[in-house]
């Protein structure tokens, strides 16, 4: 057996970014705007900031037009987010993990009228440290994170979830937003079709350094056959005896309650059809709600907050209202460039029984196929919000302005289409994925 292949390192601290919201145009360059770039096409992460409108004042036209938003902007209904406000106990994390930076640390300020600031480095498994105390309230910037990984190996079983945390802040003379990215992997067992056919677990987890090693079998030209070793580090590893429950830990739990503090966190699934996307989802915004329920309910009593929750898919480049009978929505821009998913229904939820029947109900409705690693294969994007707002001031007469949010996005398959069979050219063709960049990105667009 030969060893070869190399070690490749996902890591948090690579996929920071402090990126100034009035970038200039040309800010696609990942070098200039902070960005990160991995050689191989392995992995390719780009932020792309939107000045709100109100601060772009000496852009030209020509350039305006270029700050155009993203194809899926998620989140365009609610760009103008809640004014900020000091949440009793939000920053104890910070404290206790001895969180001694700030805006006032020189390693963490950003300098006035620099294009890029310096990155920012958090500790991992701890997002509250990523949000100073004296961190003030910014319009929303947009921001793309954009993740390329191509599997080298078609029968790659794993699934990566994806787990991004942003947060704005507004400086004297400069707007700008950290983004946390946490990139976890979680190997799911052999299924029986697996081991019915001998198939073999090419798949070594090493839980301590967060690293899994995949064994690709090769043939030299002499038709022998040889294993190369590849070796990645990501933030997580999660071997194939993990629960749900232990996913949810590791990977939501410790950013529900920064939703309550003008944060957007979105967790997502991407892997090919069958390695687990859906079974790895589904439990993680019932197990979420419950979390901000309780907070609700106990620490941040009578503030309030209320609880939203919507539920919608992206199916053949179409969005459908899961909550709603499967009603056709549609992505509209407005007059500030915004975009907006018009008719989106969302429901306001104060018990987890009526979350979980919501939830149930739009998944019980969203589109699936067969295919040939999957039975019952999700071939659609689901994206399922749950969105904090509260009442300005306790006044009733005005509707609640939104706090934060916790997306959940289940991709359709990865799968190019070569690596499946029963495969139309629809479900082939994920509505984020052809659009953005070729050949099998995933675009994930905020704003
Ligand atoms: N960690 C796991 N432990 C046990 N069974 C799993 C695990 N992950 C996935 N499975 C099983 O594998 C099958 C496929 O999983 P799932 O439907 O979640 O895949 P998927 O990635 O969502 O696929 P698709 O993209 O086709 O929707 C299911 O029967 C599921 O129960």
């Amino acid at each position: 057996m030969n060893g070869g292949g190399g070690r490749r390192r996902y890591s948090s601290e690579q996929l920071l970014f402090d990126v100034p919201a009035n970038a200039g145009a040309d800010r696609w360059a990942p070098q200039q705007r902070g960005g990160v770039r991995r050689g191989d096409g392995e992995i390719f992460v780009l932020v792309e900031p939107t000045t709100p409108a109100r601060l772009r004042g000496g852009d030209s036209p020509g350039q305006r037009q270029q700050l155009s938003p993203g194809l899926l902007d998620l989140h365009a209904f609610d760009t103008e987010l809640i004014p900020d406000f000091q949440v009793p106990g939000m920053y104890d994390g910070a404290q206790k993990f001895g969180y001694g930076g700030g805006l006032d640390d020189p390693d963490m300020s950003f300098a006035a009228n620099k294009q890029i600031s310096k990155s920012t480095i958090f500790p991992q498994n701890n997002y509250l440290m990523a949000f100073p105390e004296n961190a003030k309230a910014a319009p929303v910037a947009k921001i793309k994170v954009v993740v390329c990984f191509y599997s080298f190996a078609p029968q790659l079983l794993i699934n990566i979830l994806l787990l991004a945390y942003l947060k704005c802040h507004n400086l004297p003379n400069f707007n700008s937003f950290d983004v946390t990215c946490r990139m976890q992997v979680r190997k799911r067992p052999l299924n029986k079709k697996e081991i019915s056919k001998k198939e073999e677990d090419i798949i070594d987890i090493e839980q301590r350094s967060n690293s899994l090693t995949v064994h690709e079998t090769k043939l030299k030209v002499d038709l022998t056959e040889y294993v190369e070793k590849h070796e990645f580090v990501f933030d997580a590893v999660l071997d194939e005896d993990v629960s749900n429950d232990e996913v949810y830990r590791e990977t939501v739990e410790p950013v529900v309650s920064a939703i309550f503090n003008r944060t957007k966190a979105t967790c997502f699934a991407y892997g090919q059809t069958g390695s687990g996307k859906t079974y790895t989802m589904r439990p993680l915004p019932l197990k979420a709600s419950q979390d901000i329920l309780r907070l609700m309910h106990h620490t941040y009593r009578n503030q309030g907050f209320q609880l939203f929750v919507s539920f919608f898919e992206i199916y053949g480049g179409k969005l459908f209202d899961l909550l709603n009978d499967r009603s056709k929505l549609c992505m509209r821009e407005d007059g500030k460039q915004k975009v907006c998913i018009v008719g989106l229904q969302e429901y306001r939820v104060s018990d987890v029984e009526t979350i979980k029947e919501l939830i149930e109900k739009g998944s019980a409705t969203r589109s699936t196929g067969t295919t040939g690693a999957n039975e019952e294969s999700s071939r659609s994007h689901a994206i399922l919000q749950l969105a904090i707002k509260r009442r300005v001031d306790g006044n009733d007469s005005k509707p609640p302005r939104p706090v934060g949010k916790l997306s959940f996005i289940d991709l359709a398959g990865s799968e190019r289409g070569a690596d499946t069979t029963d495969n139309d050219k629809q479900t082939r063709s994920p509505f984020i994925l052809t659009y953005f960049l070729p050949p099998t990105p995933l675009v994930w667009s905020n704003s």
